[in-house]
């Protein structure tokens, strides 16, 4: 049955329900335009704040289009002294909130917003390194209109409108005005404008702005910052700028474990720098960044605060020894490290049966067995006899018969009854209680990369650790080093550990940016017939091709009759460098003994001096001195190696060694000259004395 008028009653359900739909659209439309209303009235007025900046040396590029995106754009992005900024501007009715590392407002969650922001600075990073920017110098920036904080969320700096022009002034300087101009070009081409601009865009000054209105800037706030900012000063080139073939190793995905190596001073550590910044930057875990050394941790640090504060307290640069120490605090295992008395615990087994066995045939002098089992047998995490006896025994010259060995093991065996009958543990044991702790519990690392520099002095077992706080994830273990800088005895494969970098994974650095010509075709003529096995298990010449970065410098070599005649001249040569060369100056010397006599000639000198422990990478007025292993990975303009040619490899002995054990010193002894001699930049000062006139 058809009801009389139900067709109009369904037309008017039907305009009804039309009418309900092209409501809700016109509200939405209201919501969207007062939404883009408000967004544009907040950009005006960060914008005013930021055109401040505009009339000193800075560019600002406003509401440029996403390049690879239809819709999506970049409020602005600001080039200027300070580096490059990435900025979204908000104009929100709740105050925002850094809460744990979270952005809130109203007690909403703002994750998306933040996300889309660090996408943004990805795409920009990526831009500006063509032109060899790091990444450390681009920096996500979130104003806020109407509200004032001054907080941090990771790497995203947030700053309500008031602070952003105060604080971009008073940003570290970077850039100088000609990279400032090119970097915006390039930027400006990279990101084009966007259509439907809301805001002026060019950036040409606004009307002045009345007093009193909400736009006007402080001031007052801004020449202090102007005078915070000159007063930070310029910071070194190489913290901004990264050579061609340094930028993709920064910026890379690797998909598991990865090794950087080249020749001294191919910016293997500078690359580890920005590269730890870069990860830190991207992800919200810590860093670890490793060395031998204990000193080096402390200079690094320094450089990385430099050049990347924002992301400085998340790098963690320690020694491994320390590291592993303080790891297995935090994990209530118990250690006793006594380096003294396992000292002696070793001099006690070696009387009983290291000196009366075959080893003393080789070798009469404790020294080299001692090495034996910390570099070979404890270092490679060598506990069964079985492995010792067949083991290629890398970088050690002597051909151990299987006598020698068994006496070796005998001596390794009572030095570990004596160790344990005292209670005592060694730097070996350190580490291989870290590793099976962390064995033991997989997977609760706190870090999100680490970082190993120098790698080389590190030994078997302490690559496996820190492989072991990582595993093979992406990007997470990356091996920085050199195999012809070893300065200890023994070696070993990564391939030992596990670790495979093959292909993309094992990288090599071929220019040198740090030294003169003159200074590494000196240095390189020591090394030049040892040839050596590095760690990726590659055999490569010791005279190696590298690429020089021109600059002048100049070779001094002086041969004197007494070593008071040395000393003298040593004095001259720093007198003639003045206080203005001294802050980049370094006396190095092979033994501590050594350092000591220079240490109290400098100071009869009135010379003011730094020992390089205590060196921490901030700039002082004095000349530094130390060791040849404490120099490693520093560099300075001016190196001095007095007595660098005297020896210390048992030549002079009565009780000399054997042949093999002769050759294994001198190499050794050639390759810790060999870096301190790749330490100087421009001048490199040697002195040696007639062999009657040495002290
Ligand atoms: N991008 C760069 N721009 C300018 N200078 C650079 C750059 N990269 C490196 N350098 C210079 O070269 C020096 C050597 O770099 P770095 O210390 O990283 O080399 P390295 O390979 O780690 O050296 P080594 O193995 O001898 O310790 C730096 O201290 C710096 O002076």
């Amino acid at each position: 049955m058809t009801v009389a008028g139900g067709s109009a009653l369904n037309r008017a359900q039907e305009a009804r329900r039309h009418e309900r739909e092209l409501r809700e659209q016109l509200w939405a439309a209201q919501r969207e335009a007062r939404r883009w209303e408000a967004a544009g009235e907040g950009e005006q007025r960060v914008h005013t704040q930021l055109l401040v900046l505009a009339q000193r040396g800075w560019r600002l590029l406003v509401d440029r289009r996403w390049p690879g995106t239809r819709a999506a754009n970049v409020d602005m992005l600001l080039v200027g002294p300070g580096g490059v900024f990435v900025i979204d501007v908000k104009n929100w009715r709740s105050a925002p909130e850094a809460v744990h590392g979270r952005l809130t407002a109203g007690g909403r969650s703002c994750d998306g917003e933040v996300r889309k922001l660090l996408a943004v600075t990805h795409v920009a990073e990526g831009a500006v390194a063509a032109l060899g920017l790091s990444p450390v110098a681009v920096q996500p920036l979130m104003v806020f209109a109407g509200h004032s904080l001054a907080e941090s969320v990771g790497r995203v700096r947030l700053l309500g409108d008031q602070e952003v022009a105060p604080a971009l002034m008073a940003w570290r300087v970077r850039l100088t005005p000609s990279q400032v101009k090119a970097l915006a070009n390039h930027l400006e081409e990279v990101f084009p404008a966007y259509e439907t601009s809301s805001v002026v865009r060019s950036s040409t000054p606004l009307q002045p702005q009345a007093p009193g209105t909400e736009a006007l800037f402080d001031v007052t706030g801004l020449r202090d910052a102007a005078m915070e900012a000159a007063r930070n000063g310029p910071i070194e080139g190489w913290m901004t700028f990264l050579a061609a073939d340094q930028v993709p190793l920064v910026r890379r995905n690797w998909s598991g474990p990865a090794r950087i190596s080249g020749p001294a001073g191919t910016g293997k550590t500078v690359v580890a720098l920005h590269r730890a910044a870069h990860l830190a930057q991207r992800s919200t875990g810590r860093i670890l960044y490793v060395t031998f050394a204990n000193n080096l941790p402390r200079v690094q640090s320094t450089f990385l605060g430099t050049m990347a504060p924002a992301v400085a307290e998340r790098v963690e640069f320690r020694s491994l020894h320390s590291w592993a120490r303080g790891f297995l605090e935090e994990r209530g295992t118990a250690h006793r490290l006594n380096g003294e008395r396992a000292e002696t615990a070793f001099s006690h087994a070696w009387m009983r049966r290291g000196r009366p066995s075959v080893l003393a045939g080789i070798d009469r002098s404790p020294g080299y067995w001692r090495e034996e089992i910390d570099y070979v047998i404890k270092g490679r995490g060598i506990t069964r006899f079985e492995d010792y006896a067949t083991l290629r025994r890398i970088r050690r010259r002597t051909n151990l018969r299987r006598a020698h060995r068994e006496a070796v093991w005998e001596l390794y065996e009572e030095y570990e009854r004596i160790r344990t009958e005292r209670g005592v543990h060694d730097f070996n044991d350190i580490l291989s209680l870290a590793l099976a702790e962390c064995l033991e519990n997989p997977g609760c690392s706190p870090y999100a990369a680490v970082i190993a520099d120098e790698v080389q002095d590190l030994t078997l077992v302490g690559v496996r650790l820190l492989h072991a706080l990582v595993g093979d994830t992406p990007n997470g273990l990356l091996l920085v080093g050199d195999g012809q800088q070893s300065v200890y005895p023994g070696g070993f494969r990564l391939s030992d550990a596990g670790i495979d970098v093959r292909g993309d994974r094992g990288q090599v650095l071929r220019t040198n940016y740090r030294n003169a010509k003159e200074i590494l075709d000196a240095a390189l003529a020591v090394v030049a017939e040892d040839a050596f096995d590095d760690i990726d298990g590659t055999r490569t010449a010791g005279h190696r091709d590298v690429d020089l970065t021109y600059h002048d410098g100049k070779v001094t070599r002086a041969v004197f009759r007494t070593a008071a005649a040395q000393d003298e001249a040593l004095l001259e040569a720093l007198r003639a460098l003045g206080p203005s060369g001294w802050p980049d100056s370094a006396i190095l010397c092979r033994s501590h003994r050594e350092t000591s006599h220079y240490r109290d000639l400098l100071n009869r000198s009135g010379i003011p001096l730094c020992p390089l422990d205590r060196y921490d990478g901030h700039p002082v007025a004095a000349v530094k001195l130390g060791t040849y292993r404490r120099a490693k990975g520093l560099e300075f303009k001016h190196v001095h190696l007095p007595d660098h040619d005297i020896r210390t490899d048992g030549s002079a002995d009565s009780n000399a060694p054997d042949a093999d054990v002769m050759r294994e010193r001198q190499e050794l002894w050639r390759t810790q000259l060999f870096v301190a001699m790749t330490r100087a930049r421009d001048t490199l000062w040697l002195g040696s004395v007639a062999a009657d006139g040495r002290r």
